[in-house]
This record gives C-alpha cells, sequence and structure tokens, in this order.
C-alpha cells in the first residue's frame, strides 16, 4: 500500500494515544504500561478534548505519585490548566497530596529557569515554548488596553474594577485586597531609613488602594509618581482628583514606554517602588526587574510586586523571580500575609508557605450537597430517580419523601413520610441528623409555585418548598436533562453544560462516561467544585459503588447507598478544602 505522510492523521493518532494514555492512568494501570505507551509515541502534552484534561492531572486524580514523576520526566507540562482552570498542581493540592504538588512546583521551576536563560541569551522567540495564546483581556495588553472597564460598589460594599472576558466578568482590582495592599505598604515605607521624604513610583493605579495608602502615610511622599496606561482608569483617576494631588505625577501610557524616558528617572530614582499591572505575565516582570538598577536610588531601596492568588504560580514564581532578581543584585525577602476575613489579620513570618494545615486556600461553601443520578437507561427520563443523596448543611432538618417514591437506600437520614406523620399523642416526630434534603435553602424551589405538585402531609416545619425530597430530586433532574438538552441544541459541538448559578444556589453537574450524574448543590459564591464531583467518581464511587459486589448498579429498587461509600464521601468532602 502507498501510504504517504499526507495520508496520516497526526492529530487524531495523537488524541488516540493521548486519550489511552489519560484513561490508563484512571484506571491504575501498571507503570510499566503507562511506560510502555509513552514510548510508543503518546504524548505527554495531550488535554483531553472533554474537559482539559492531561495526563499529569490524572495522576494527581489518582494520587499516583510515581506516575506523576514518569509523565514530569518525560516532558509533562506543569503549568496546563482544564477548562476549570485547575492545573494537575490545583488537584494534588486540593487532595492535600504534598509529595505531587512538590514535584509539580519543582518541575515548574526548572523548567521556568531554562525558558528564562533561553530568553536572555537569544532575542528570538523559543521555538521550545508551548502555549496556547490568550487572546481575551486577561492575557492580552492590547485587548485589554482597548477593553471597555466597570467600577462598581457591590452588594458588600466592595469596589471593583472589572474587564468583561468572553461572557465572564474579571476582576482587574477588588476591594479585599486591601488588607494584602495595607501590608505591603506598611513593609515597604514604615522602617524605611528615608520615611521623611519618601520617593514612591508605583505602576498600575487600578482602584487607587495602594496608591491611596500611600498618600495617607504618616509623612507625605516628597514624589508619587504612578505609571498607568488604561485610557477608563486615567478617566477615573481624574474624576477623583488625582491629577490635582500635590506631590503626584501620573505618567500617561504603558511603564515599556518610558523606559527610557527621562521624566521617569528624573529625581535620580526612587526610595520605593511597587508593581502590579493586570494582562502581563511573567517575562514582561522579569523585563520590569531589568530596568530596576536604574529605577532605585540606592541600597537602602526597596522593590515590590504582586504575584499573583494562586499557589502553584505563586511557589514557582517566588523561586524564579529571587533567582532573577539575585541576578542584577537585588536581595529578596518573603513576608506571607494571611488574609483570613474579619478579625486582624496576622504576619506568618515562616520560610513555606504552608497551604496544607491553613485555612487559607478553602473555598467558600457554606452548605454542601451531592446527590448521585443513575444511568440514563436506567430509568425512564421523566421518572428518574436519585440513587443516592447526602447533605452537610448544619441548621436545617431533613425533610421525608412521598410513601414509596424513595429508593430504599439513597440517604440514611430520609424515610417515607408515615414515619414523619404526627402520632396519636399529637407528636410530629423529628430526625435527629442535622442532614437537609434538596429542598432547604439551596435554592433548588423550581417548583414553589407549582400547584399540580401534591402538597404533602408531614413534611418539616423548614420546608421551603411544600415538595418532598424525591419529588425535589425529580425536578433537579429534570433541570438537568433540559439544560444539558439545550446546550447540546445551541451549540454545534458536542458542548457540556458544567454548573449554573441563581442567587441563592449554584448547581455543579458532572456526568460519567457510562451516564452517571453527580449533583452538587452549593453556596452561590463558591467556585466550581465540579473536580470534586470528579474526585467523588473515580475514589468512593468506584471503590466502593462499582467495585462493590453487593451495590446493584442496575437494580430499579435499590439505591447505592453503603456505610462506606457514604463514609468515604464524607472525609472526602470535609477533607477537601471545599469545606469550610
Ligand atoms: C491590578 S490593577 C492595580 C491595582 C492597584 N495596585 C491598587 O491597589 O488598586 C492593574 C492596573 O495596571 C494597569 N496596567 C496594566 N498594564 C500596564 C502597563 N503595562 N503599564 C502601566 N499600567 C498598566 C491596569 O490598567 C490597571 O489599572
Amino acid at each position: 500500500m502507498d501510504c504517504t505522510n499526507q495520508d496520516i492523521d497526526y492529530e487524531g493518532v495523537a488524541a488516540q494515544l493521548g486519550d489511552e494514555l489519560i484513561q490508563k492512568i484512571f484506571l491504575d494501570a501498571p507503570i510499566e504500561s503507562i511506560s510502555a505507551l509513552l514510548e510508543n509515541g503518546a504524548p505527554v502534552w495531550y488535554q483531553n478534548l472533554s474537559e482539559g484534561l492531561s495526563p499529569l492531572h490524572a495522576a494527581a486524580y489518582m494520587q499516583n505519585f510515581s506516575v506523576a514523576k514518569l509523565l514530569l520526566e518525560k516532558g509533562a507540562i506543569w503549568n496546563s490548566v482544564d477548562y476549570l482552570k485547575y492545573t494537575a498542581g490545583d488537584v494534588a493540592l486540593s487532595l492535600n497530596n504534598q509529595a505531587i504538588y512538590n514535584i509539580i512546583r519543582d518541575a515548574g521551576i526548572r523548567s521556568e529557569l531554562l525558558l528564562s536563560m533561553l530568553d536572555t541569551r537569544s532575542q528570538q522567540p523559543t521555538s521550545l515554548l508551548l502555549q496556547e495564546i490568550d487572546s481575551s483581556a486577561a492575557g492580552s495588553a492590547d485587548v485589554f488596553l482597548s477593553s471597555k472597564l466597570e467600577f462598581i460598589r457591590d452588594e458588600f460594599g466592595q469596589d471593583i474594577c472589572s474587564v468583561k472576558v468572553g461572557s465572564d466578568t474579571i476582576g482587574v482590582m477588588m476591594g479585599w485586597e486591601r488588607p494584602i495592599m495595607k501590608e505591603t505598604v506598611s513593609i515597604l515605607c514604615d522602617n524605611h531609613p528615608n520615611a521623611s521624604k519618601l520617593r514612591i513610583l508605583n505602576v498600575g493605579f487600578g482602584l487607587g488602594i495602594i496608591d491611596g495608602l500611600f498618600q495617607s502615610l504618616p509623612i507625605q511622599p516628597l514624589q508619587h509618581v504612578i505609571v498607568e496606561a488604561h485610557p477608563d482608569v486615567l478617566a477615573y483617576m481624574r474624576q477623583h482628583g488625582w491629577y490635582e494631588k500635590p506631590g503626584v505625577k501620573i505618567l500617561e501610557g504603558r511603564w515599556q514606554d518610558y523606559i527610557d524616558s527621562p521624566e521617569l528617572v528624573e529625581g535620580g530614582g526612587f526610595d520605593v517602588v511597587y508593581t502590579d499591572t493586570f494582562s502581563e505575565n511573567y517575562s514582561d516582570l522579569r523585563r520590569f526587574f531589568e530596568i530596576c538598577p536604574r529605577l532605585l536610588a540606592n541600597s537602602d531601596s526597596v522593590l515590590s510586586f504582586f504575584n499573583g492568588l494562586d499557589a502553584l504560580f505563586y511557589d514557582v514564581y517566588t523561586r524564579v523571580s529571587e533567582l532573577d532578581l539575585e541576578r542584577i543584585g537585588i536581595n529578596t525577602s518573603w513576608i506571607d500575609v494571611d488574609i483570613l476575613p474579619g478579625g486582624k489579620h496576622s504576619v506568618r513570618w515562616t520560610d513555606s508557605r504552608n497551604y496544607f494545615s491553613l485555612p487559607i486556600y478553602r473555598l467558600p461553601v457554606p452548605h454542601l450537597i451531592v446527590a448521585v443520578y443513575p444511568k440514563l437507561e436506567q430509568l425512564p427520563l421523566r421518572h428518574c430517580t436519585c440513587v443516592y443523596y447526602q447533605d452537610w448543611h448544619r441548621t436545617k432538618r431533613p425533610k421525608p419523601s412521598t410513601p414509596g417514591g424513595i429508593l430504599p437506600a439513597v440517604s440514611q437520614v430520609i424515610a417515607p413520610t408515615y414515619v414523619n406523620q404526627t402520632d396519636s399523642a399529637g407528636n410530629v416526630s423529628s430526625f435527629s441528623s442535622p442532614r437537609n434534603t434538596l429542598a432547604s435553602s439551596t435554592g433548588i424551589v423550581v417548583a414553589v409555585n407549582d400547584k399540580s405538585q401534591p402538597n404533602v402531609q408531614g413534611t418539616s416545619p423548614n420546608n421551603d418548598t411544600g415538595l418532598p425530597f424525591d419529588e425535589e430530586a425529580k425536578l433537579v433532574y429534570g433541570v438537568v436533562i433540559s439544560l444539558r438538552n439545550m446546550v447540546k441544541k445551541l451549540s454545534s459541538r458536542d458542548e457540556q453544560f458544567v454548573n449554573y448559578r441563581t442567587s441563592s444556589y449554584r448547581l455543579h453537574l458532572f456526568e460519567t462516561a457510562s451516564g452517571y450524574k453527580f449533583v452538587m448543590l452549593s453556596d452561590p459564591k463558591a467556585d466550581s467544585l465540579r473536580f470534586v464531583l470528579r474526585q467523588i467518581y473515580i475514589g468512593p464511587f468506584l471503590e466502593y459503588v462499582v467495585r462493590n459486589p453487593l451495590v446493584k448498579m442496575d437494580s430499579r429498587e435499590q439505591g447505592i447507598d453503603n456505610e462506606y461509600f457514604r463514609a468515604s464521601v464524607d472525609r472526602l468532602v470535609r477533607g477537601l478544602s471545599v469545606f469550610s
């Protein structure tokens, strides 16, 4: 057969091998077979189409240190993010797996140092860089500077400067960052030998938080230069009187425009330099470092910069920037600041960021519910019944199901309504468990005004919807299916709906390849929790349901609840940084 290069679908082959590699890792295949697949050309950099997961993400989810190490040795990309914007390091962090987190972090440091070396030796862009170009306002300076910014005050009184990125609104600067700025100003200025006549340079005004703090120092700065590039921010500065402030000089444009300009260094340099821009990356920051020897007045001068909040990137770039700064003769020290809500924030003078035991990395989830729905073909669509249910709500009482309406083992705390009916003495029996049902304040009240639904006798006094638990579970299922179908119909591709939010709750959906649907309801402010559902699937579900011979997966009568599964899900949810 004559087979020319043109006949070979390289992309298709790579995708097939990549999918096979990810699947093998998820199935806990022996490392030898994973290694053999890599030798046969499976692309270690591959990210699957459905979720954007890389083999390294899979190894992190499976907490398989040897596989993660092998993948990194073979060139796995430490900073690739899935569709939820999580790196494999984030996954390891969420599972409290410090060993895997550390090898990913170290691979990141090595790779960034190598790139930095190549970048300084060659003026040409390096061909080793494998990255998708981000042409959104969050990743492209040109797009950001021509995008409209909004300055608002939210319902909590927090000032926000935001920009639209696709359908999302992203905070350029937010009021909650004030403690970080405050601590920065205090560290930079309080004990500065030149505190009585400081010359300060700030790059990036944003909401003007740090500039306001510089202006409020006990002794006003002698000179305060602000470089700001965005026209909307400049208009905001004008509106708020910054152009009239004594000692303040505003340089309009990007800091890059002033590198060789006498305007920036005419006073003989600065005592304090701070930079916090937007839509720039580490290589821009490194270029800024390179002009710092000219910007800093003398050996007492200090430089600080905003280094992001994502743990993995923070850890990699603290180390990389430390080395880059050392190269140009600047010593670095790091101070960790806890920014816990309420109370005084404390400064931790430690040499390592202790993510693994501190509440610093918790997501806000006042209440959380997990429900599992069976495969579509197991039950007729309209009558799909929840096969597992668990609630971590602390204050509301559970409410019953309709008699005969619930599978016997969906939830340990939910019994049919007749159990909860008034007894002959007129007492209403109550449930002792603090768990609740889908009714509570989770917002699954889509049918609250649906008069056609029976108002079941004996429902809990906390009953928000008038519907028994299993009726609501069906409604949730209906909503999920309808939205899923609508998304599929509207999009030409096989797109998935993964979550939606109302003012009172957020619904997260994870659907397995075999058709099980894992649904989680959380506080509306919670970030996407889909990865938690995936972890429940990969961990407790596969272990205690799929591989449990006592659980009948195809039964139309039984739920999948069992002691081990419930305890394991409970442990996982409480242990994952999503439970607070
Ligand atoms: C995160 S905000 C700064 C917030 C500020 N630290 C505060 O306390 O409010 C980033 C600011 O940098 C500006 N900016 C982005 N790229 C810039 C550049 N190359 N030169 C100067 N300013 C820039 C943006 O317009 C934005 O106002």
